[in-house]
């Protein structure tokens, strides 16, 4: 008999609070069904059951947690100034403290966004993006003006782009919150919902339901996910008749491609739908192994376990190849985000509970910084054949059918966008390519800040160093002081910063690459991703535990191994992928690339049941 808890608080609703909610239709978001916990099962495709005293904690429509206490206006409407002005507009600030350009990056590959998208793919809620994509686009109409609903960014006539256009208006909607769905009442503290398990467990591909994950995904033999071929690839399952709502930018009639996976936002970037497409190989690859070691596994034992090694790979590339390249290997094991040796580590903690803070998605925009406009193409041996604007890639699944190889040869061989202060004019303008006429990510990351109700930049800062920041002079521990005198220009009071202005123009953290207060937040929200999640796969006593002989395995991951194993023509790379290829770090054939060896799941239990069997049989 399962049980019905309330999204926003976790608690156990009665029958009758639940029949309240039916009647008001809004189960959808306010309401979890968890059917009874076993400790001792796997990890749930829903998230339920982690925590074993909240059980419905960690599933999606979940609350975030804040770092530090909402500050808005009357009525929840953004912060006002120190002044008690209106803060400045967004479009203007961003014009003014981020420079447009293309200047390569001299480290850093195209892989190193795309695998950050990747990962955090995975706790992200693109329902504000469907929102004023889809489902709100009229709030640059004059029906928008009127409308709570819409908070588009006003572009101002000296606007160093549109003032040569007659754009005076970027969409935007409002972030969906428990209020605006129904869940609480519109005179308490807005506080947004999450569409996507809190936990890395990859439910961006798996899907955030096991409903979801049996109907879009299983094969229901022999562990594997739905495949398809074309063009000689194994692809996953798509779809024909609903593409038109989904990969919106399918160039028909060629393109038709459109993935039909347990969740669809896995069409959007075109960073992370390559990635989804490896993965989704990846599984079956190891599922594929696994059946042929261990005959006498079922469908869900393969199944299950090839997940459980999916999930694992993909953390040990995040967390000890990515963020140590970003963040500095040495910073990362003082903070105990990484381990310095091999083995198991258990710091589960059963009373920390397992969320995502508002801020940890709200910091990571700071990557449209870094990501190129132009997405290059190669073929095998390095020769550049063609580009594509990134932004015109979005949802777009079907030119993939054609190009992934070029695309790629690309991803490790390309430079990332510079960590330089200064953003791709296709990401500043465009965006979202034809699916706005005009649009400004960062822009909108600045705004969005701001309806969140997260208080000002200075704040964070505090809750980052310690040290108390009342003049804008107090600033240059982190900013350089050229950068501070943009930030004067546009704010007349240090306490107006906003979050994602001060990271815009801070300096990276000692040893690493990545602004200082961006890599406190995320370091906060990595730790508490780690202890708080009970099958995380570094620990010995999770069900189901990986043997010690299993996580030495899953320790060789690198991307680049990941990239020869199922990757598009990929038969030689750089060791090291997310870092340019160069001295020390030539590119090489992939049979000299450390791998992972599959024969450590061998079950030995099949061989004395096979055994058995043939006893049985002479
Ligand atoms: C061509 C590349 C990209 C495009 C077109 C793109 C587009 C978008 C859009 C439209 C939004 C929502 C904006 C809004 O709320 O108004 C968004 C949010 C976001 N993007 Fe990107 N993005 C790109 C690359 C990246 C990369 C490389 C990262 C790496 C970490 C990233 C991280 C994020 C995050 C963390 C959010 C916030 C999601 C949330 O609120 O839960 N994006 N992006
Ligand atoms: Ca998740």
């Amino acid at each position: 008999e399962s049980l019905f808890y309330d999204t926003f608080s976790g608690n156990v609703l009665s029958n009758d609070e639940v029949k309240v909610r039916i009647k008001k239709n809004i189960t959808f978001w306010c309401v979890n069904e968890v059917l009874p916990c076993d400790p001792l099962e796997r990890r749930r495709v829903d998230g339920s059951c982690n925590n074993l005293k909240h059980p419905s904690m960690g599933t999606i429509h979940s609350r975030p947690y804040r770092l530090l206490p909402a500050e808005y206006d009357k009525d929840y409407e953004p912060r006002k100034s120190n002044s008690g002005e209106p803060l400045p507009l967004s479009r203007s600030v961003r014009t003014t403290l981020v420079a447009e350009g293309q200047v390569p990056d001299s480290k850093f590959t195209q892989l190193v966004g795309d695998f950050w998208l990747h990962a955090v793919a995975d706790v992200l809620s693109l329902h504000d993006t469907v929102n004023f994509l889809i489902w709100t686009t009229y709030c640059c109409e004059e029906k928008g003006k009127t409308r709570k609903e819409c908070i588009p960014n006003i572009v101002p006539d000296d606007d160093p782009v549109h003032r040569f256009s007659s754009i005076r208006c970027l969409n935007q909607t409002r972030p969906l919150s428990f209020q605006s769905v129904g869940c609480l009442k519109n005179d308490t503290v807005p506080e947004r919902v999450v569409t996507a398990t809190v936990y890395f467990d990859l439910s961006h591909i798996y899907g955030n339901s096991l409903k979801e994950l049996n109907a879009k995904g299983r094969l229901f033999e022999k562990g594997l996910l739905k495949y398809e071929v074309e063009n000689g690839k194994i692809w996953p399952p798509s779809i024909t008749i609903k593409q038109k709502e989904v990969c919106l930018m399918n160039q028909l009639p060629h393109e038709t491609r459109c993935h039909d996976t347990p969740n669809l936002s896995v069409n959007g970037v075109v960073g992370t739908n390559i990635f989804m497409i490896w993965t989704w190989r990846f599984h079956n690859r190891v599922a594929n192994v696994l059946s042929k070691l261990n005959k006498c596994w079922n469908d869900d034992r393969i199944f299950f376990t090839a997940r459980d090694i999916t999930i694992a790979t993909s953390m040990q590339i995040f967390l000890y190849e990515l963020m140590p390249t970003l963040m500095g290997k040495y910073n990362l094991l003082k903070e105990g985000v990484i381990l310095s040796h091999k083995g198991f580590r258990d710091i589960y903690d059963e009373h920390v509970l397992p969320q995502i803070s508002l801020e940890f998605p709200t910091v990571l925009r700071w990557a449209h910084m870094i990501q190129v406009g132009k997405q290059k193409m190669y073929d095998t041996k390095g020769n550049y054949l063609k580009q594509h604007q990134a932004a015109n890639l979005t949802l777009r699944t079907g030119y993939l059918v054609d190009n992934i190889d070029y695309i790629t040869q690309g991803v490790f061989r390309q430079p990332s966008g510079g960590f330089d202060y200064i953003v791709d004019p296709d990401i500043a303008e465009l965006g979202l390519g034809d699916l706005q006429r005009a649009f400004d990510l960062l822009t909108n990351d600045l705004t969005k800040g701001r309806y969140l109700g997260l208080p000002p930049y200075i704040k964070y800062r505090q809750l980052c160093s310690g040290n108390i920041y009342s003049t804008f002079e107090d600033l240059l521990d982190v900013i350089d002081p050229q950068r501070i005198e943009l930030l004067k220009e546009k704010y007349k009071h240090v306490e107006d910063i906003d979050l994602m202005a001060g990271i815009w123009l801070e300096r990276p953290v000692k040893d690493g690459f990545v602004p200082v207060t961006l890599y406190c937040v995320v370091v906060e929200q990595l730790r508490r991703s780690v202890v708080s999640d009970r099958h995380w796969y570094e620990r010995p006593n999770r069900p189901n535990a990986f043997t010690p002989e299993q996580l030495l395995e899953i320790r060789k991951t690198s991307v680049a191994q990941f990239l020869c194993s199922v990757g598009d023509s990929v038969t030689e790379i750089q060791p090291h992928a997310f870092l340019l290829p160069g001295p020390g770090n030539e590119i090489r054939s992939c049979s000299e690339i450390e791998k992972i060896n599959l024969e450590v799941w061998k079950d030995r239990n099949c061989d004395m049941e096979l055994r058995n069997e043939s006893n049985s049989q002479f």
